[in-house]
């Protein structure tokens, strides 16, 4: 932080303690998904948390963390993600997150499921996709470029096949929802912040929730929002997980620098509901269980998908509130027990350990 930079929470704490309140102060931004995902929680039939399986697994996903000294740092280690810490870093983790979406195959475990092949090895899920990004990248393609997304003459629906080229006969799924999010935001960035998402993040002055804010208002397929019991609910994992890219790969400094970073919360998607229920944290009623058990499909916005997107939101907050209650003073937010959360379930998978399907929703939301 330079000297003139002031360091808002200090500034924070000292009116605090001062009893000074600076009417003037510009609130803090807020994105309203922690309130929304409690409020969804609070009215769940079919979805409910498991205290002391969260209390328990609390524990030992802290330990865990701690014996792997898990923080930021592990972004940059796995061997796919962007090493370079510059702009076209920063256009990679937009494109990424721009289309980091619903990669899972009712031939997933077949061998036969969709895979992008890159330097020698065959990447599933949503590592085929960094993979994708990378090879294309390889290939001489400019395809984190903006300017080059709304370029039809050039940036053609078959190169973008070719970009997204699968090893098997199945192709990615959502090929062209994720060809129209492309344009549509290559559209935005050209139109207001000259093609550049960078210029674009710049507008949040350093608060990770105007930020997510910013995104969710301006490109709609990030407007991650939805009805649960005729109330509107926000969810914005795809923006959120986009600012906890930035934050962790950049280690929370320069391009990855926020100084509310802990107001982002875990990224709703398939992967985290799976691990939570894996640690006894979420119970599901037995028409839900069983319908995931038999893999049946669950449309996007149907009240038993907004259940799990919601409980598993508040679900890690509580794993984090009680790994801070425990341990006072703990580096720890929801983005880092996400992604160890992320991380464990793949390993799980690679190790071959069983766990309960997860649940299949096909949207364009995670
Ligand atoms: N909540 C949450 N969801 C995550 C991730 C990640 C990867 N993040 C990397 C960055 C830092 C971490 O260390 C990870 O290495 C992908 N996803 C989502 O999962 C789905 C893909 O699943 P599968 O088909 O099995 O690969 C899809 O919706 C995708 O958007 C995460 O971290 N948290």
């Amino acid at each position: 932080m330079s000297d003139d930079e002031v360091d808002e929470d200090l500034l924070a704490l000292l009116r605090k303690s001062l009893g000074i309140n600076d009417f003037n102060a510009p609130k803090p931004a807020k994105t309203g998904v922690l309130e929304d995902a409690e409020y969804i929680c609070d009215n769940s039939t079919d979805v409910a948390l498991d205290m002391r399986g969260t209390k328990a697994a609390a524990t030992s996903i802290w330990s865990l963390m701690q014996e792997k000294g898990y923080s930021t740092k592990d972004w940059s280690k796995h061997a796919l993600h962007p090493k370079t810490k510059d702009e076209s870093t920063v256009d990679f983790i937009f494109l990424m997150d721009l289309i980091n979406f619903s990669f899972w195959s009712d031939l997933d475990d077949s061998g036969q499921q969709f895979s992008i092949e890159y330097k020698g090895e065959k990447w599933t899920g949503y590592w085929s996709l960094v993979a994708a990004i990378q090879r294309a990248l390889d290939e001489e393609i400019p395809i984190t470029k903006p300017s080059f997304w709304i370029n039809e003459a050039e940036c053609t629906d078959e190169v973008l096949q070719y970009v997204f080229r699968s090893a098997t006969a199945e192709d990615i799924p959502l090929l062209e929802k994720r060809i129209d999010c492309m344009r549509e935001a290559g559209q935005v960035l050209q139109k207001r912040f000259d093609g550049s998402f960078l210029a674009f993040v710049r507008e949040a002055n350093g608060s990770a929730a105007a930020l997510v804010n910013l995104i969710v208002d301006n490109f709609p397929c990030f407007n991650d929002r939805h009805y649960f019991e005729g109330d509107r609910v926000r969810f914005h994992k795809r923006a959120q997980i986009l600012v906890a890219d930035l934050w962790a790969c950049f280690e929370g400094e320069s391009h990855g620098h926020f100084h509310d970073i802990d107001s982002i919360t875990m990224f709703a998607d398939y992967r985290i509901p799976q691990m939570l229920h894996y640690l006894g944290c979420l119970q599901y009623s037995p028409p839900l269980e069983s319908h995931i058990r038999r893999l049946g499909p669950i449309e996007s916005g149907h009240p038993w998908e907004m259940q799990l997107r919601g409980c598993s939101i508040w679900c890690v907050e509580l794993l984090r509130r009680e790994i801070v209650r425990r341990h006072p003073g703990a580096q720890i937010n929801a983005i880092l027990i996400d992604f160890f959360l992320y991380d464990a379930v793949k390993e799980m998978e690679i190790k071959g350990i069983g766990c309960m399907p997860h649940h299949r929703t096909r949207s364009i939301w995670y």
